[in-house]
C-alpha cells in the first residue's frame, strides 16, 4: 500500500482528482496460514471510487489480496462490462464525472469453506488512470506462478444425479473463461475412459492440470491414468513393490458431482463446484498420499480415502445394483448391509508408522498448510513407499473377526459423517489410518457408526482399534461353513475391488491437487 496515496483518497473520499497518473502499487504479507511463497498476501487498495461495493464490506474500502484476484476487465459507466459486453448490476448510479471504471473480480469467503466470486467496480475520471489500474493489476496476476492457463476436464455424465455437464457448463465453465482459463472438454461415453485416454493418448503437455467432474469414481479414473502414465514415461514398473514411483506433475482438480464426493470434501471442506472451480483457478497445490494395493506383488489399484473391507466393501456392492437410485442408494444399501450384519474373519498384519510425531485419537486435524504433514513428508521422502529399513520393522499381527477393516489415508469426511471415518488423518504425512471393528453387536455397531455423524469418538469402543500405519496386509481365513460368507470385497474409493487378500503400502504425496486443505474456519 502506498500510504500517501491513500491518505490522499481518503482526504478526498469518492474521488481520483489529485492523486494523477499513479502507478498503481500493491503491499505484500506472506500468507499467515499457508506460509506459502506463491500465495503472499498483497493487498490492493485501488484509489479510485468503489460505488458498487459488495454488501457487507466496509463502506468506501475494499482490501483484495492480489493471490485472490480471479480477473480484472474494464467496464463502462453505463454499466456494461467492456469485455463481456454483459450488463453489470451495479448497486448505486454512477457518478457525475467519472466515466471510466474497471471491475476486479474476487475470491470471497462465505459459509462453511464456501468461496464465491464477487465484482467489485471502480470508477475513475482520468481514463489512463484506469488503465494504468488495469494493466498493474493484469501484470500482478501474471506474475503469479501456479495458476493454470490450460485444463484437460474429463465429465462423467452420469455420476451423482447426472447433472455432471450441466454443473460444468453452468458454474464451472463461466469462471473458467473469466479467468482466461482456455479448457478442453471430454464427456465419457464409458466407465474407464478418462482413465485409458490419460494412460495413453492425452497429450499432458498441452496441459497445466486435469479436472474430473463428477465423483470418487471418477476421481479415481483420473488417479490412475495420470499415476500409470507418469510411472511409465519415467521407465519405473509400478508392479514391483520396492519401487518409488514418481510423484505426477500435473495437478487434478475436482468438480463435485457424484454421490460421496468424499475427496473434494474432505482436501476443500465443503462439496461445492464454484468452490472447487475457484481453487482451481488460484491455482492451490495440495499434496496427498497415495496407497498402492497388491496381490502376489502385482498392483491392483490405488486409493487415497477409504479402503474399506466388510462393511463399505458390501454397501458398495449392493449399491451398485441400485444406481438408479442415484446417491440414495447408499442409504438403501447402507441399511441392508447394516441389518445383514456379515462379519469376516482374517488376518491383519502391519506396520505401524513409529516415526510420525500424531496419532488417529490425537484430536489434532490437518488444516490447509499443515505442519505435521510437511515435517513426516520431509522425513520420509516423497512417492516413498516403505524404505529398506522399515521392513525388517515390527510389524504387528490381528486375527480376529471382522466388521469392517477400514484405510483412511485421509479423514474421509462427506456430507454424510462431516469429521469423517478417521477425524485426525493427515492428507500428505505418507502414513494411513487402520480402523478394526470386531464382531460386536448390531446395538454395539450402530453406536460406532452414529459416531461418525456427531462429535463423540468412534474410536473409544471397546471393539475398535486404530492405528497409523506405513503398510498392512490382509490376508481373508476361508469359512469352512457352508452358507457363511467368505469374503467380502474392498471398497477402494468408491470402485469394487474383487480381491480379498492384499497388501496396502502409502506412497507419501504422489499426487497433488488444486486444493489447498481445509481452512481454518477463522482464515480471512
Ligand atoms: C445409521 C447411521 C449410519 C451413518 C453412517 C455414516 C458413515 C459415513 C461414512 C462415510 C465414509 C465415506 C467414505 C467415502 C467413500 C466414497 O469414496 C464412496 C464412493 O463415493 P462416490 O464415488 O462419490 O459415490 N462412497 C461410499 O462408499 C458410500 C458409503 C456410504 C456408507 C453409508
Ligand atoms: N460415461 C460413463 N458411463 C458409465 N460409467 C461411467 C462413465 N464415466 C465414468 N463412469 C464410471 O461411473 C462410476 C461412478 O462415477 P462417479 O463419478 O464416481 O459417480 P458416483 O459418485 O455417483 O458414484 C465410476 O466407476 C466411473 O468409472
Ligand atoms: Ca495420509
Amino acid at each position: 500500500m502506498v500510504e500517501g496515496m491513500f491518505r490522499e483518497w481518503e482526504k478526498h473520499p469518492g474521488t481520483v482528482s489529485g492523486i494523477g497518473p499513479v502507478r498503481p502499487r500493491v503491499s505484500e504479507t506472506r500468507s499467515r496460514q499457508t506460509g506459502d511463497k506463491r500465495c503472499e498476501r498483497k493487498a490492493l487498495r485501488p484509489p479510485g471510487i468503489d460505488w458498487d461495493t459488495p454488501a457487507g464490506s466496509p463502506s468506501g474500502s475494499v482490501c483484495v489480496p492480489v493471490c485472490e484476484i480471479l480477473a480484472v476487465r474494464e467496464a463502462d459507466v453505463e454499466g456494461r462490462g467492456k469485455t463481456s459486453g454483459r450488463w453489470q448490476r451495479l448497486s448505486r448510479r454512477p457518478a457525475e464525472g467519472y466515466p471510466y471504471a474497471f471491475t476486479v473480480s474476487y475470491v470471497e469467503r462465505v459459509k462453511q469453506h464456501r468461496w464465491r466470486c464477487r465484482d467489485v467496480t471502480f470508477q475513475c475520471a482520468d481514463g489512463a488512470v484506469c488503465q494504468q489500474w488495469i494493466h498493474s493489476i493484469r501484470d500482478q496476476l501474471s506474475k503469479l506462478t501456479g495458476r493454470p492457463r490450460h485444463l484437460l476436464v474429463y465429465i462423467n455424465p452420469h455420476g451423482g444425479r447426472g447433472r455432471g455437464k450441466q454443473i460444468y457448463e453452468e458454474k464451472v465453465a463461466p469462471l473458467f473463461s473469466r479467468a482466461s482459463i482456455s479448457a478442453s472438454v471430454i464427456v465419457t461415453e464409458r466407465a474407464n475412459h478418462a482413465r485409458d485416454h490419460l494412460k495413453t493418448d492425452a497429450d499432458l503437455k498441452k496441459y497445466d492440470g486435469v479436472v474430473c467432474v463428477g465423483g470418487d469414481g471418477m476421481f479415481s479414473e483420473v488417479l490412475h491414468g495420470l499415476v500409470s502414465r507418469t510411472q511409465r514415461d519415467a521407465g519405473v514398473d509400478q508392479n514391483r513393490r520396492e519401487q518409488r514411483l514418481v510423484p505426477c506433475p500435473v495437478r487434478i482438480g475436482i468438480i463435485p458431482a457424484g454421490s460421496t464426493d468424499c475427496v473434494c470434501y474432505g482436501t476443500v471442506g465443503v462439496n461445492d463446484p464454484v468452490t472447487s472451480a475457484l481453487h482451481i483457478i488460484v491455482g492451490d497445490s495440495q499434496p496427498l498420499d497415495v496407497c498402492s494395493i497388491r496381490h502376489a506383488d502385482a498392483l491392483l489399484r490405488y486409493s487415497v480415502s477409504l479402503l474399506g473391507y466388510g462393511f463399505y466393501g458390501d454397501v458398495l456392492t449392493d449399491s451398485e445394483r441400485r444406481r438408479w437410485m442415484g446417491p440414495v442408494r447408499y442409504d438403501v444399501s447402507g441399511l441392508k448391509t447394516f441389518l445383514a450384519h456379515n462379519y469376516y474373519e482374517g488376518t491383519v498384519s502391519f506396520l505401524p508408522a513409529t516415526d510420525v510425531a500424531g496419532s488417529p485419537r490425537d484430536k489434532t486435524t490437518c488444516r490447509a498448510g499443515c505442519s505435521r504433514c510437511l515435517k513426516d513428508s520431509q522425513a520420509y521422502g516423497t512417492g516413498n513407499c516403505v524404505r529398506g529399513r522399515d521392513q525388517g520393522g515390527d510389524w504387528r499381527v490381528i486375527r480376529g473377526k471382522f466388521l469392517a477393516v477400514n484405510a483412511a489415508g485421509m479423514s474421509c469426511a462427506c456430507p454424510r459423517s462431516p469429521g469423517g471415518l478417521s477425524p485426525s488423518a493427515h492428507l500428505a504425512d505418507g502414513t494411513t489410518d487402520l480402523i478394526l471393528v470386531r464382531k460386536c453387536s448390531r446395538a454395539s455397531f450402530l453406536r460406532h457408526l452414529l459416531r461418525h455423524t456427531s462429535p463423540q469418538d468412534q474410536f473409544d469402543l471397546s471393539f475398535v482399534e486404530v492405528h497409523r500405519v506405513r503398510r498392512f496386509c490382509f490376508m481373508p481365513r476361508r469359512s469352512e461353513h457352508e452358507g457363511d460368507p467368505v469374503c467380502s470385497s474392498w471398497n477402494c474409493d468408491g470402485e469394487i475391488l474383487p480381491h480379498a487378500s492384499v497388501d496396502v503400502g502409502v506412497h507419501c504425496q504422489l499426487i497433488r491437487l488444486f486444493a489447498r486443505g481445509i481452512e481454518d474456519i477463522a482464515t480471512p
